[in-house]
């Protein structure tokens, strides 16, 4: 079961309503879905909504986290920036489960502009009810972490 479990939701303006739908559809799954917006259309800046999601993550207060702009792919890369955080952006199942189980990523991001909803609905389902493998892989995602320039 998934219940118990806090998910940390953030867009920028370029997928309000996709994040919404899908914090809709998790919570109705029994996750807590923390939503921290933006909640209005104005053009805003997702290395900042990126960033705020990956620091609710990193510090524990959320297990996971789902992000989205237009692409998935500048929210993802500020994310990425925060230590410990682990996002991929995904548009399509077989990935978002993939990068649960073989490189334990804590964030998912979509792109709204990318992706319809149903299949950004079958895209989270994938995601959360996915699990790290570990072994081999958490080898791997150790060296994720230690990696220096
Ligand atoms: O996808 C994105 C970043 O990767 C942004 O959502 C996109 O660049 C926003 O574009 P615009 O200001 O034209 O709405």
């Amino acid at each position: 079961m998934t219940a118990n479990k806090r998910i940390v939701l953030s867009s920028d303006h370029a997928a309000i309503a996709l994040r919404q739908t899908i914090a809709a559809h998790i919570a109705a799954q029994g996750w807590e879905a923390v939503d921290i917006g933006p909640t209005t259309p104005e053009s805003t800046y997702y290395p900042d909504h990126g960033h705020a999601a990956a620091r609710r993550v990193a510090s524990g207060d959320c297990q996971l986290g789902i992000i989205l702009c237009g692409t998935g792919q500048g929210i993802m890369m500020a994310a990425n920036k925060v230590k410990g955080i682990r996002c991929g952006v995904c548009s399509d199942p077989f990935s978002a489960r993939m990068i649960r189980q073989h490189n334990d990523a804590n964030i998912l991001s979509l792109g709204a502009r990318v992706v319809g909803e149903g299949l950004a609905l079958d895209i989270v389902d994938a995601f959360l009810s996915a699990q790290f493998e570990g072994g081999r892989h958490a080898t791997r995602v150790a060296m994720i972490e230690t990696a220096q320039d």
